[in-house]
């Protein structure tokens, strides 16, 4: 069965996040993009919100983000029980948080980052697998559950 990623951007991520889209619907990702549509000035909590909840809520296996720094769309997810959002700026870091952290919403900065980088970001985050080990008690005391 396909991972089911949800998908969301402020204006500042809407560029990738299209691009992002488009890349996982060509490798057979069943995609649901939250938004936003347009590059139009949002607020990324708007995006962040619901994606987060789509994969607390077991809609989603894992979920994207992308606004301009990352920061603010990782801030937002992170409120969620569940999401552990990972703010990544290069490919290596994306391995190792899947690896390490078992993180389940990525975080991509727009302004920061070349959409080769960010694409390559987004593969590595969905075909690494969680470590688990000394890795998982590490996240289960990071969780508040
Ligand atoms: O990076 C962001 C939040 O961490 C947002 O995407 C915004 O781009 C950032 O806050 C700047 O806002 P602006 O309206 O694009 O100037």
């Amino acid at each position: 069965m396909p991972q089911r990623i949800a998908l969301g951007a402020d204006h500042a991520g809407f560029a990738y996040k299209d691009a992002v889209k488009t890349w996982l619907e060509q490798h057979d990702y069943l995609v649901e993009d939250f938004g936003t549509y347009s590059a139009d000035s949002a607020d990324y909590a708007d995006f962040a919100h619901p994606v987060a909840s789509a994969v607390e809520e077991n809609r989603a296996d894992r979920g994207i983000l992308v606004c301009g720094s990352g920061q603010g769309v990782a801030m937002t997810a992170n409120k969620h029980q569940g999401i552990r959002a990972a703010l990544v700026w290069q490919p290596e870091i994306a391995e190792l948080t899947r690896q390490h952290n078992d993180a389940n919403v990525l975080c991509l900065p727009e302004r920061f980052i070349s959409l080769d980088d960010a694409l390559q970001c987004v593969q590595r985050f969905l075909t690494t697998d969680f470590e688990g080990g000394r890795h998982q008690r590490r996240v289960e005391k990071m969780m508040c559950t």
